[in-house]
């Protein structure tokens, strides 16, 4: 891996490498600085890991402590052992269906607000491109802030608003985070001794102070909103297994935004391309879209979203090809016997580390034919069952999988939805195809961004 450490390339393409140079492997063992890590390919075996023996494999692999950093150290990705299963059960109720339906009216309001912003952004409609991550993330941010947060992001109409600016401050710092990432992955024995702080002190304040100041706003007018603010709030009331401070409110909170915010702005921005890049592929999607309006009194809603299979596919194979978080992480926490399909058995020691590699995965031809293509049909109809659970994991599996998966979906989709029906894209010349990853991220990030011409649809 020591073209990812000294920045040669990207850390999606050296898995990706190391996963086709062994095709007949069921894993491969490598080293990470001084770490050694088993790198699984057999899909039996990632479901072994990640379902089957679960117990042996509890915990996620990265490090942050809840008492140098409060917020980011409450993050169940963060959290290990039985703190992470009473946490992850509690926040649980916050991701229901029921819940999703809730957040949809606040969706809509965001979406209706992307498409005012583009319609009246020049360099989007007059041939200069807009970029497409950009454009992504002010629509996220806006869904976290309203959902999350309770508060209005402004994040289309103001570059200086309290969210931008936030979200500036965390994810810039992406040289500074990469670099504490890759030091702890090189020595893991450091931060047994040295813990990072990943979130910086500025930032938990200004989160802590907008979380206090919107519940006491609503304590005091009465004010009752079904978001997930709310949810949390309640957990304050109802959570038995420990006391539910407002302290846990706010990182959640956070949570949902460091989680959900720039995941979903990358998966969404990568859609937004591929779109682009294939007229037929967005012709097929705008008229599934406005064929299933027409039939509901031009109203899109919650249940019409889930409805809509082409959508799924485009969602699907988009995650495919560009999975934002790359690789899923796990700690042996128990040593782990297995038998591979073709070998003799092999024991994971305590404390090995495992990476399962889907940049690998989601581009093997066994799985995949022709993986290059961008080719939603192959989450249509009945090809849907070829593509079989552990080959295809954008979201994680088992019982650590995403938690904020439905509203991922849900967020993207809407935004989806509605920029087919109102807008043609194209891709400006500014795009650097083919698509090379930066180096310097921990999310699946293009070089030179993704620059997209919107158009008006007649
Ligand atoms: C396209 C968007 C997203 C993608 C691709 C994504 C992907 C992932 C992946 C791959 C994992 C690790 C799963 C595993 O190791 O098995 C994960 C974990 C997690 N995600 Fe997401 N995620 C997205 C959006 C979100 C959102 C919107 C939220 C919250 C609102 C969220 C909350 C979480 C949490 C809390 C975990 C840790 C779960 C645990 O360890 O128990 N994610 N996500």
């Amino acid at each position: 891996m020591g073209d990812s450490f000294l920045m040669k390339k990207s850390l999606f393409d050296v898995l990706a490498d190391i996963y086709s140079k062994y095709p007949d492997w069921p894993f491969v063992g490598i080293f990470r600085g001084t770490a050694p890590v088993l790198l699984i390919r057999d899909p039996d075996l990632i479901k072994d890991i990640m379902v089957k023996s679960f117990d042996h494999f509890h915990d996620n692999d990265l490090e942050a402590d809840k008492t140098v950093d409060p917020l980011l150290g409450r993050n169940p990705f963060f959290l290990k052992g039985g703190e992470w299963k009473t946490v992850r059960s509690q926040l649980t109720s916050g991701f229901t269906s029921a819940k999703m339906k809730w957040l949809y009216q606040y969706l809509e309001e965001t979406s209706e607000q992307m498409i005012k912003f583009i319609q009246n952004e020049p360099n989007a409609m007059n041939g200069n491109g807009y970029e497409s991550k950009e454009l992504c993330s002010r629509f996220t941010l806006n869904n976290v802030s309203s959902c999350a947060f309770g508060i209005e992001g402004r994040c289309f109409e103001d570059d200086n608003s309290e969210f931008w600016q936030i979200s500036r401050q965390i994810f810039t710092s992406g040289i500074f985070q990469t670099l504490i990432f890759m030091v702890q992955a090189i020595f893991p024995f450091i931060s047994k001794f040295v813990t990072a702080k990943f979130l910086n002190k500025a930032v938990e304040n200004r989160l802590t102070t907008l979380v206090s100041k919107t519940l006491k706003y609503r304590e005091e007018h009465g004010i009752i909103r079904n978001d997930f603010l709310h949810i949390l709030n309640q957990l304050k009331k109802t959570c038995k297994e420990y006391e539910f401070t407002d302290v846990d409110v706010t990182a959640h909170a956070t949570g949902f935004y460091i989680d959900g915010f720039e995941t979903s702005a990358t998966a969404m921005s990568f859609l937004l391309y591929e779109l682009a890049a294939n007229p037929q592929v967005q012709t097929r999607l705008r008229e599934e879209v406005c064929t299933s309006l027409k039939d509901n009194n031009n109203k899109l809603c919650y249940e019409l979203l889930q409805k809509l299979p082409y959508l799924d596919a485009v969602l699907n194979e988009s995650l495919r090809m560009y999975p934002p978080l790359f690789a899923l992480g796990r700690k042996c926490t128990k040593a782990y016997t297995c038998v591979p399909n073709n070998g003799e058995p092999f024991v994971i020691e305590k404390d090995v580390s495992i990476l399962v590699p889907l940049s690998g995965l989601h581009y093997d031809s066994k799985y995949f034919i022709e993986p290059q293509r961008f080719d939603p049909d192959r989450f249509m109809g009945a090809d849907k069952e070829n593509v079989l659970k552990y080959m295809y994991l954008p979201f994680g599996e088992g019982p650590r999988a995403c938690l904020g998966q439905r509203f991922a979906r849900l967020q993207m989709k809407i935004g989806i939805a509605y920029i087919v029906k109102n807008f043609k894209l194209s891709v400006h010349e500014k795009t650097r195809v083919p698509i090379q990853y930066d180096p310097l991220s921990i999310v699946t990030t293009p070089k030179g961004g993704l620059w997209i011409n919107f158009e008006s649809v007649a």
